[in-house]
């Protein structure tokens, strides 16, 4: 692993540079990037959200003190303001004290009476949001009613507090606001004050509660508005309207005349709904179902049956408060869209692509695009700082070293008879590449010929000879800087052509001769395989890539298994598991080292790979990008198993390790996911020290058209990974040849140090992460046995959400573990095994593939009598 940079670096003059560094950040930017950590630390929110709370219960206490004994500790107030604290504490009722009587003076007596009571609800509901990462209730929606509850009350009271004219013993009440609002109110309408503020009421619950859903018949017989007038109408909605016109047929709405809603969702028993739905549609069996669906956050469209197209498709709140949103089809069935992002396993989109172009249009125009990374909706980039600030001191090839090395080469190549019309130099960051124009006549294979004698005369270590260089009828020989640059990954990171790049999966690879940054998209490699012998900068190179990737990507579109069978190699990035990493569910370590677990993991990605090209197959699309956009736009819907699709980039650290050891097991699925996985968005970078025949097999070659290598020892190794000699000329450091497209280029890879891996780990770390690494499918080897009664279900030992489980699977007709890990909200590992005990049950049917699996209790009644037995038993 990296343990010093570029020769020039010793650790002393590192150190130097480092401390300088660290000094002048420290005065600039420590702060802020304080801050910012101090801001998305756990610690922190978890602080303010507790602190929040007893504020919110404080305020509370305080306030109903003061409406109790307001009268009393009015004046202990203003003796305390006038006179002296000390002297009026005594006298104070509240039951906070003073300080509580005076917070309780200026909401309740000064501001808004009773309404005030408001306040400290929603500062305890949004530090139960920071504490426990979940709501309550909806705060945002809470928020809006809340407000309106403490300005109108206020106002109310105020009224009859004015009329009655008892401002001095009840004005407490009404608070200041309440009550001098309605003297001027007075003054200007009189008696139609009380109809203004009961009119402020009316259209507070018709906006609040979304009048437009409740029922048919009001919206049949409502005006027509254009699309401009009001958000709450979709298409389809005034498309039929106009049909219906047209035709001159007020027919009636199904749900309304028609019969009566048959959704397979039947009545559950569910808790209530958090807020009253006002639903008052004359539809008796869609009812409770209602009441069943808007108390859970979760879709319940019918899997199996398509919803027709929505005729009237309302929504019970504006898109962006992240509460559950209730639509309702013609056919009189409910089903809850889920604001994207409320949970890890947000599934916003609701309907399936039978709905058709208009519904999936209207939900995006309603809600808006889905959004992963709303499940991490504060998760911050890493900062640049992060890396060390390395003094580039640029190329240092002085004018003496250039004339020196171009008098040598034109006296080498005249001793083998090769004139030289014209040569030029270019400083590279670690070599200089001299191109030299052939006197007419002269051959270039003569020259190739020559490449070893040559290089042996300019006895330089590192001497390539290019000939011809490509796309030009030129000779280049590169030859080694005496003093070479380090390319530090700050630099490449703040280089425009990265932070600009708009590529899937933009790696840094290094820099050119020509000392431009060189990018390449993973997406498009579309896997690597990379070589080099110890100690020549092949740690580092992965390094670069990771951090090129944390760098532009958020958490929520990439994921990456790391497989590190040297077990120290990628250790650090243990840190960013529940951000970043994927692994087998029932694995502990994020980070594989052992090879059985390497084998089931290469093996889980294939299943991966298959689930995802039949969801491909599903949406009718051909890759990855396409199945996301078509997820975004929520044509897809995600009962139906659909899901928003991470990049997955596997990295093997030691390909020759794990070769020896499983041979063809390894061997097999790397060129299965090598061959297929480009389209799924599975890519792959291996890399070994041993580039030789067994380890780079054949069959994983061909799979790999992208290959880089870092200095090795022998020709036959650099043919091996590059099938051309040169890397063995290569010197060290991070000095690599990228083959690609045919194409050789000379790279310096970037050096980024262990340290610097460190605290980019510690800073993603240090935000809020998933509740566990992404979960990859479960692939049983061979020794776990696929068959269920080969693994022993004890079903006398039932899990607790065993019959919660069972009433859910078969309520939906559906035997998915994910329905089972949304809904009761199990981690994954927890799921699998009630699904297994389902199965050992007889409820639902064997593993399926990417398949749910069969149901086999048909309805309620027949799973109770079967969970009464089991219980017998
Ligand atoms: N890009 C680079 N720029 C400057 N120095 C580098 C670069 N890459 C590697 N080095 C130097 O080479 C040393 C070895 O690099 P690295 O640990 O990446 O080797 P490796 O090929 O992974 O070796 P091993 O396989 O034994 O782990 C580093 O400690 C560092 O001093």
């Amino acid at each position: 692993m990296a343990k010093q940079p570029a020769g020039k670096n010793t650790p002393r003059q590192r150190e130097q540079t480092k401390q300088q560094t660290q000094s002048a950040k420290a005065g600039k930017t420590d702060w802020v990037s304080k801050l910012d950590r101090w801001i998305y630390d756990h610690r922190s929110t978890l602080a303010l959200g507790v602190l929040l709370i007893l504020i919110g219960i404080g305020l509370f206490v305080a306030f109903i003190s003061y409406l109790l004994h307001g009268p009393a500790d009015q004046s202990v107030v203003r003796a305390a303001v006038n006179d002296s604290a000390q002297d009026a504490a005594p006298e104070t009722k509240n039951w906070l004290g003073l300080v509580g009587a005076s917070i309780a003076h200026v909401f309740v007596f000064r501001w808004f009476g009773v309404g005030a009571l408001g306040l400290p609800v929603v500062v305890f509901l949004a530090g139960w949001k920071l504490t426990f990462g979940k709501e309550l209730l909806p705060l945002a929606r809470l928020t809006k009613g809340m407000l309106f509850f403490t300005i109108w009350t206020s106002l109310f009271i105020g009224y009859f507090v004015r009329i009655t004219d008892s401002v001095s013993s009840a004005s407490v009440w009404c608070g200041g606001v309440g009550y001098e609002v309605n003297q001027v109110m007075a003054t200007l309408l009189g008696g139609g004050s009380i109809v203004l503020i009961g009119f402020m009421l009316f259209v507070f619950i018709i906006f609040y509660f979304d009048a437009s859903s409740w029922s048919f018949t009001w919206k049949m017989n409502w005006p027509r508005l254009k699309p401009a007038d009001t958000d709450d109408y979709d298409d389809d909605t005034l498309q039929d309207y106009e049909k219906e016109e047209e035709e001159e047929q007020p027919a009636p709405k199904p749900a309304t005349n028609g019969k009566p809603a048959t959704s397979p969702v039947a009545p559950v028993a569910v808790p209530p709904t958090p807020e009253p739905e006002p639903d008052v549609r004359p539809a008796p069996v869609a009812a409770p179902v209602v009441a069943a669906v808007a108390s859970e956050p979760e879709p319940v469209v019918p899997a199996d049956e398509p919803v027709r197209t929505s005729r009237i498709i309302s929504f019970d709140d504006p898109p962006k408060n992240g509460k559950p949103v209730t639509a309702t089809t013609s056919q009189g069935s409910d089903f809850v869209v889920k604001q994207p992002g409320e949970t890890p396993e947000s599934v916003a989109p609701a309907f399936d692509v039978p709905v058709g172009e208009a519904s999936s249009d209207s939900l995006v125009a309603e809600h808006g695009p889905y959004d992963a990374t709303l499940d991490l909706p504060h998760y911050q980039y890493p900062v640049v700082d992060l890396l060390t600030d390395y003094p580039s001191k640029g190329a240092q090839v002085s004018e003496v070293e250039l004339t020196e090395n171009k008098n040598r080469i034109e006296d080498t190549l005249l001793k083998f008879g090769i004139g030289i019309k014209k040569i030029f130099a270019e400083v590279g960051p670690t070599v200089t590449l001299y191109e030299i124009i052939p006197a007419d006549g002269v051959r270039i294979s003569k020259i190739k010929s020559l490449e070893d004698d040559i290089a042996l005369s300019l006895s330089a270590l590192g001497i390539r000879i290019i000939a011809p260089m490509p796309g030009k009828g030129t000779i280049g020989i590169e030859v080694p800087n005496k003093n070479r640059e380090m390319v530090s990954m700050r630099s490449v990171i703040l280089n425009e052509k990265f932070s600009k790049s708009n590529f899937e999966l933009p790696v840094i690879l290094g820099k050119t001769i020509s000392n431009e940054i060189y990018i390449a998209d993973l997406a498009k490699m579309p896997h690597l395989l990379m070589a080099g012998a110890t100690g020549q900068g092949k740690s580092v190179g992965l390094n670069v890539l990771l951090t090129s990737l944390i760098y532009k990507k958020h958490p929520a579109h990439l994921k990456l298994v790391l497989v590190d069978p040297k077990k120290v190699e990628l250790a650090l990035y243990n840190k960013i598991e529940r951000h970043f990493l994927a692994k087998l569910p029932d694995s502990e370590e994020a980070i594989i080292t052992d090879t059985k677990k390497v084998v089931n993991t290469l093996n889980s990605l294939c299943v991966e790979m298959d689930n995802r090209y039949n969801l491909l197959k599903d949406a009718g699309v051909r890759n990855i990008k396409e199945y996301n956009t078509k997820f975004t736009n929520r044509k897809l819907n995600p009962e139906k198993g659909h899901r928003f699709m991470p990049y997955i980039v596997l990295i093997i650290d030691e390909l020759a390790d794990l070769m020896m050891t499983a041979g063809k097991e390894v061997e097999q699925p790397i060129a299965r996911l090598a061959q297929l996985a480009r389209a799924i968005g599975i890519h792959l970078v291996v890399a070994t020290q041993r580039p030789s025949v067994n380890v780079i097999t054949g069959l994983i070659k061909a799979n790999f058209p992208a290959r880089l290598s870092f200095k090795v020892t022998s020709k036959i190794d650099s043919r091996t990974i590059l099938d051309t000699g040169g890397a063995e000329q290569l010197v060290g450091m991070g000095d690599m040849l990228l083959s690609s497209n045919s194409d050789l280029i000379r790279l310096q890879c970037p050096f980024v140090d262990t340290e610097e891996i460190d605290e980019l780990c510690d800073f993603v770390s240090g935000q809020r992460g998933y509740d566990e690494a992404y979960a990859l499918p479960e692939y049983v080897g061979d020794e776990g046995g696929q068959d269920i009664e080969e693994r022993e279900i004890d079903l006398s030992n039932r899990d607790v959400m065993f019959d919660e489980a069972a009433r859910l699977v078969v309520i939906h007709q559906q035997g998915s573990t994910s329905l089972i890990q949304r809904r009761l909200k199990l981690g994954y590992n927890r799921a699998g095994r009630l699904i297994d005990q389902l199965e050992a049950a007889g409820i639902v049917g064997p593993f399926e593939g990417s398949k749910a699996r069969e149901v086999l209790v048909q309805d309620p009644q027949h799973l109770e009598e079967v969970l009464r037995k089991l219980r017998d038993q």
